[in-house]
Order: structure tokens, then sequence, then C-alpha cells
């Protein structure tokens, strides 16, 4: 009988220890998957308006595509989205909102032009190139024609559309004959992989028009100078104590108990006007959901009912750019006493890096050289030993600042091809066919989901601005 007592007791003990937890599901007005900048403005807001929002992030941290690490205490610096620029007036009226400043990047001195080993120095945006200017002269200012001829709202409608996507940069080029040298396909990959993180042959006409269209505002129309320029363009200016702070201070505001952290979101379920949002930190009920997350991640979602095909489609044929930001840190900026802006441009290089540029925090130091290794070149080096990359970045800064670039006090790099909650960066590409065919999916409500995220943008798309004008339309919709 003692025996049966005790197995008893065991059994309830067992039963009391396994008794499931009762379903905790919230309920919110509006759940926002992703809290990077587009999801994060778009909750700050549906709060402003009253109504009861969570963000769920899948990472321990918010900001996305946007990170600062500090290169000195309190002297941050960006290894992800880092410039801003004229006509990006959402970004740039977001940071006034939160108080954080907006300062110009450095370009005092001369850029370097690195080709066949030999270095030389200019000033404005374009490489002494006198033999190959023609050709790429050709390329971008055919890029300019067609990005003024596109709505940027909708440019998968103009009639040309389908033609422009199924020829890309390395296409086009090889179209153009003798006009075209083996030099010009190298400077135009000195654009385009820093710009999409992929090379010229994956980058479609279309695609890089669509964000030469998109590079201005509802008053000036886009331009491929101010899409890829520096002072003037798309890389003026830098956010005072680094671009991850706007997600930070927004995160802030929102306060913990709406924004939750290490909750990927795996399942959303619609039925009878309500939806369920399953993460790895439980589920939430809503009217409505935002979803602001890259394109693959997007469609890496369990969606009941499914998204429909077309939709589904579009966001499985956009994967991301693969990008990495190779930094190195030195006691001081010593390239400006040389007179130097610390910009680069290397063509035809073994090298990792296509662009360089100077990273050295607002108060003038510590100094910092940043290059961009994107597309051919990460595949090249992304795999490649840790110790080895370093070298071979270290080396290509040393081509053109001297060989004190050899030693630095600190060396990162941060490769967004790696990270899994971003699928790689900076922007989703497209292939050829899918925006003409499918691209008037890409802000349509699936029943109560509504889209945000950069990608989503009729202006400055793959850019902060474009996250933010994503994030405050989505929040119109839902809140309509
Ligand atoms: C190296 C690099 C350089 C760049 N340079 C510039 C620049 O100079 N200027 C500029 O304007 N832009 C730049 N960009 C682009 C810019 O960073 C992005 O356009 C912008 O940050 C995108 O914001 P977003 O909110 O749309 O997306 P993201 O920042 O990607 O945010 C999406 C969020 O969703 C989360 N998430 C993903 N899947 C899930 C899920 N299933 N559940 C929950 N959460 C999920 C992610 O963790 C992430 O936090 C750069 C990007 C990179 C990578």
């Amino acid at each position: 009988a003692g025996v049966a007592a005790q197995d008893a007791d065991a059994a309830k003990r067992r039963k009391h220890k396994r008794k499931p937890k009762p379903p905790t599901v919230r309920k919110v007005d509006v759940v926002v998957v992703g809290g990077g900048i587009s999801g994060l403005t778009a909750a700050r807001r549906v709060a402003a308006a009253g109504k009861s929002v969570v963000v769920l992030e899948a990472r321990d941290r918010v900001g996305g595509r946007t990170l600062n690490h500090d290169v000195a205490p309190g002297r941050p610096v960006e290894a992800g989205g880092e410039y801003v620029g004229p006509t990006q007036n959402h970004i740039i009226a977001l940071c006034k909102e939160l108080k954080i400043g907006i300062y110009e990047a450095y370009t005092a001195g001369d850029n370097s032009y690195i080709a066949d080993g030999r270095v030389q120095r200019y000033t404005g945006d374009i490489p002494p190139e006198v033999g190959s200017l023609l050709g790429l002269n050709d390329l971008l200012t055919t890029i300019d024609d067609i990005g003024h001829s596109l709505n940027p709202n909708s440019p998968w409608d103009a009639p040309r559309a389908a033609d422009w996507e199924s020829d890309t940069v390395a296409s086009f080029l090889r179209s153009r004959g003798p006009l075209v040298s083996e030099r010009v396909h190298q400077l135009a990959e000195c654009l385009i992989e820093p710009s999409f993180g992929a090379g010229n042959r994956e980058v479609t006409l279309l695609l890089f028009a669509r964000f030469v269209a998109g590079a201005g505002d509802e008053n000036n129309i886009g331009t491929v100078e101010r899409m890829l320029g520096s002072k003037g363009g798309a890389q003026d200016s830098r956010i005072l104590g680094g671009s991850q702070l706007v997600s930070l201070a927004m995160a802030n505001q929102l306060g913990s108990g709406r924004v939750v952290l290490n909750a990927p979101v795996r399942r959303i379920t619609q039925a009878g006007g309500t939806i369920t949002v399953l993460s790895d930190q439980g589920s939430w009920q809503a009217k409505k959901a935002i979803i602001a997350v890259p394109p693959p991640l997007a469609a890496a979602i369990d969606f009941q009912p499914g998204l429909p095909p077309e939709h589904r489609i579009l966001l499985q044929r956009s994967p991301m750019g693969v990008l990495m930001k190779c930094e190195a840190v030195y006691d001081k900026p010593f390239w400006r006493e040389q007179g130097l802006s610390g910009m680069a441009v290397a063509a035809g290089t073994d090298g990792p890096m296509k662009a360089m540029f100077d990273n050295t925090p607002p108060q003038g130091g510590p100094g910092v050289l940043f290059g961009f290794c994107g597309g051919d070149s990460w595949r090249r080096f992304s795999g490649m030993r840790p110790a080895d990359r370093r070298a071979a970045v270290l080396q290509q800064f040393a081509t053109y600042v001297g060989p004190q670039a050899l030693k630095p006090k600190a060396y990162f790099d941060k490769d967004w091809g790696r990270e899994p909650w971003s699928a790689g960066g900076p922007v989703a590409l497209p292939a050829p066919g899918t925006l003409s065919g499918f691209g008037r999916w890409l802000r349509q409500p699936h029943r109560d989901v509504h889209w945000a995220g950069t990608e989503t943008s009729d202006y400055w798309a793959g850019f902060m601005d474009g996250a933010v004008r994503a994030g405050k339309r989505a929040a119109r919709e839902v809140l309509a």
C-alpha cells in the first residue's frame, strides 16, 4: 500500500510538473514584425495614434541593417547603413524629432584612384580615367534617362520595364561594343559592388534605374549623381552618435513592453478578422500586422492562408546582395595630413575593396578607414581565413595612404552576407523579370497584413530614408 501511495504521490507531482502553462496570447491593435528603422517608425506612428502596438524583433538588438560599434569609449561608428543626404527628408526629419544631430562627412583633400598598381589623386566624384569616361558616361546617362522616365511609385508600369529588366549592367555594357573597354566594366563594378552588394551581371537596368528614379523626392527628380555622389549626394552626411542611434532612440521611446527582442516571427495566421502572430517569445493577437523585414526573410514566414502566389514569387525572387564593411582604426586620421580625403576607388583590383572611405568619428579621432567588399569580391574574401582577409584589407589601405596603414590599433569587419536576420545587404536584388512581372504586389496588403521595409518604398528604396518612408506609409494604411 505504501508503494502504491508513493506511486500516486509521484504521479501527482509529475502531473503538477507537466501541467502546461495556460497559453498567454497577448492582444494588441497592431503587431509589427522587425525592429529596424522601418518597423520602429511604423510602431511609433501607430502608438502616437493611441493604438496598442508591439514590435517583435528576431535579434537581441534593434536597428537591423544599422549597427554601431565603438572605436573609442563613447565614439561609435557605423558597421552598416551610415550616410544620409539631400532629399532624404524623412530620415533627416526623424533625426530632428529624436534630437539626433547630422554632420557633413569628411571630404576635404584629394581622393585616390588606384589602377594597374598606380595611384592618382583627383577631386570630385569621377576618377581620372580619360580613356574610359565616354563608356562610363554612356552607361550613367542611359540609366539617368531611364530613371527619369520611371514613376518611382510604380517603375514596373513603364512600357519598357520588362526590356530593361532583361538587361543587366554587364549585358548593357557588352552591347555597346568597342566604346566599352574592360576598364569601363571595372569602373562600373566600382559603383555597383558597394551600392548593391553585387556584380554588374546581377543588377538589372530596371533596378539600377529604379534606384535613380528614387534618388530624389516629390519636388526633385532623382538623378544618378545624387544616388552615387558624396557631397550633395547620398553620402553627404552622417548621423551623430551613429545611425543605429535612430532605432535605439525609437525603441527607448516605445519602451521595453512594446519592443520584444529575441522574438523571431515564424507564423502569421489570419482567421475571423483576427491575426495570430507566433514568435519564439509566444503569440500575439492583433487586428493588423505590419511586416518590416527584408524580402527573403518575409518569404520564410509561414503565412496562413498563404500569400497570393504572385507576392510569394516576388519575395522568393528577391535575394539580398552580399556586402562586408572592412574597417581599420588608427591613432589619428594621418592621411588627412597628406591632403587625402581617405576616399579611394580601385579599378580591376585583386584586393577585397572597390571603394574606400574615411570613417573617423566627428571628434576627429581615432582615425578610421573603411572599405566595401561586395559581390564577386565578397565571394572571394568572405570565406577566407580572417587573418588573411585582414592582411589583404590593410595592404589595400596601404596602397593609397602609405605603409602606416599596415599597423592599425584595431581591425573589424562586418559581414552582412553572414547575418541570418539580414540575409545579406545592403538591399534586395530582384532577379530579371521579377520587378516588371510582380512588382505591383510589393505593397499589396494580404488581407490585414501590410508591408513596410525599405524595399517597399517609392523614393530612396534601399536606403534608411526609404525605410522611414515605408514605415510611415504602412502605419497610415493600418490606421486608415
Ligand atoms: C553595409 C551596409 C551599408 C549601408 N549603407 C547605407 C548608407 O550609407 N545609407 C543608407 O541610407 N542606407 C545604407 N544601407 C541600407 C540601410 O541600412 C537599410 O536600407 C535600412 O537600415 C533598412 O531598414 P529596414 O527597417 O527596412 O530593414 P532592416 O534594417 O533589415 O530591419 C529589419 C529587422 O527585422 C528583423 N527580422 C528579420 N526577420 C524577422 C522575423 N522573422 N521576425 C522578427 N524580426 C525579424 C531583423 O533582425 C531586423 O532588425 C546600408 C546597408 C548595409 C548592410
